[in-house]
Order: structure tokens, then sequence, then C-alpha cells
């Protein structure tokens, strides 16, 4: 009915405004740089890294990415109503899901490669990680989303849902979280009708699937590292990081 169809309109403008605000790069700009890749001599200085030398630099700068998805977060108005705890419990489980969500507009598919320190990466890079599994997954799940060419403001939705989920764990108001899920999907569904591929829904429910395994693998290879490495993990990664996946 026009009530729903009037909120999710407003609310819709609201979560693609929030998400193009805290994108951290402009598609432009990282089209610039699609080209640059590492040279051999940078790819072995990278794959000669320790494993708590790579990971550490890895969690640097995935940090960096997990601070504009809390911005994103915070501009949603359905999020800011939540309370503190839930809000927090949402970007727990959620924030890492974004960034992998977001991580799909700095792929580039011809070539197999993701941006990391300024240029553009081969899973090569990440062999000093000790995680190929994971590396592999991130690609693929990047491949994934890049076959679906999302544009910016299903992007936008899409990453809203994600964060916005009624059955992660620990909720206080599991009800009010469902009242801003139902929202956005409600927002979701009218730009994919719009943009005349209601078809994507379904796909869109599946990569949240894939999204949700893969996120679950971060977590036990972060627990692998930080048994292994529990001085990195607890004194060298940033906090927010440890914070949210520790
Ligand atoms: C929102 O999307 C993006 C996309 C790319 C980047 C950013 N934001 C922030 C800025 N950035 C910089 C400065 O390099 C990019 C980055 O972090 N790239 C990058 C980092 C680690 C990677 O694999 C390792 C890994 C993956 C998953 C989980 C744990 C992992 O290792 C412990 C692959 C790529």
């Amino acid at each position: 009915n026009v009530r729903t169809l009037f909120f999710s309109d407003e609310l819709c403008a609201s979560i693609v405004r929030s998400h193009r605000e805290t994108s951290q790069y402009r598609l432009e700009e990282l089209q610039a740089l699609t080209w640059k890749v590492f040279s051999r001599e940078e790819i072995q200085a990278y794959q000669s890294k320790t494993v708590d030398e790579m990971w550490q630099h890895c969690a640097v700068r995935l940090t960096d990415a997990v601070q504009y998805v809390v911005e994103f977060a915070k501009h949603i108005p359905g999020f800011r109503m939540l309370s503190q705890n839930d809000q927090i419990a949402l970007l727990k489980t959620g924030s890492m899901e974004v960034v992998l969500v977001r991580m799909s507009r700095f792929f580039n598919t011809e070539n197999n490669t993701v941006f990391f320190d300024g240029k553009f990466a081969g899973t090569e890079v990440f062999k000093s990680l000790a995680c190929g599994d994971l590396i592999s997954a991130v690609f693929d799940f990047a491949h994934g989303m890049c076959a679906l060419k999302l544009t910016e403001q299903q992007l936008a939705l899409f990453s809203a849902l994600v964060l916005i989920n009624a059955d992660r764990p620990s909720l206080e108001d599991r009800g009010r979280v469902q009242r801003v899920q139902r929202s956005v999907e409600l927002g979701l569904n009218h730009i994919l009708h719009r943009d005349n591929q209601d078809s994507l829904m379904h796909k869109l429910y599946q990569r949240m699937a894939v999204l949700r395994s893969l996120c679950v693998l971060h977590m036990e290879k972060l627990r692998w590292f930080s048994q292994r490495y529990p001085l990195t993990a607890h004194s060298l990664f940033p906090p927010l990081y440890k914070e949210l996946f520790c």
C-alpha cells in the first residue's frame, strides 16, 4: 500500500546517500588503479613476510574498511533507532560481511585481482597468510558479486540488508530489528522491481548464505591465528578489529 511504498522511498534514499558518503574510494579512482598490479619483486616481498606480519598488515587495512561500514550503519535511520547493544551485536557479526560485499567494487574479474595497498593483488600476494582457503573463498565471493552487476543503489540496499539481520545472536529487541529489516527488504524489493530485476532477490539471498559461511571461515582462521600468535592478535591488531572479530 501507499504508506509502505512511501516509507521505502525515503528509506532507500537515506541508505543510498549513506552508502555513497561512506564508500571510502570513488569508483572512478578505483578504475584508474585497476591495471596497476604488483611487480615480481613486490609480490616476493609480501610472500617473504612472516604469517603474523602479513596478518597484521591485512588486519590494519581491513579495519579501514570496517570503520567506513560502521559510519554507513550509523547513517541508516532504522539502525540509529536500535539500542547501543543491538547496534554493536549487528556490527559484530555484520561488518565483515558488508566489507566483503563492498570488496566486490574493488575487484577486477578480468585478472582476478583485488585492491590492496594501492594496487591490485592476485591470490599469490596473500600466500604468507597461510590461509589459502579463506583467500580463495574471498575471491570467489567477489567474483559472484561482480557477476550480479549490482548498481550502487542495489549494492547500498543489499549492504543494509546484510547488516540489519534479526537472526543475529544476542539481540535484546529482536522484534524492533525485524521491523527495520522488513522495511529495508521492502526498499530492496522496490528498487529491484523499479529496475525490472525482480529475479535478483533470490540470487541476493543465496549470496547472503555464502557470505555467512565465508565469515565463519574468517572467524575460524582468526581464532587459529590468535591462538598461534597471541601477542600480535592482542597487542598489534587495531582495537576495532579485536573488538569486533576477536
Ligand atoms: C571495502 O572493500 C575494500 C576492499 C579492499 C580494501 C579495502 N576495502 C580497504 C582498503 N584496502 C587497502 C588499504 O588495502 C583494501 C584491502 O584492505 N584489501 C585487502 C585486504 C586483505 C585481503 O585479504 C586478506 C583477508 C581477507 C578477508 C579477511 C581477512 C584477510 O586477511 C586477514 C584482501 C584485500
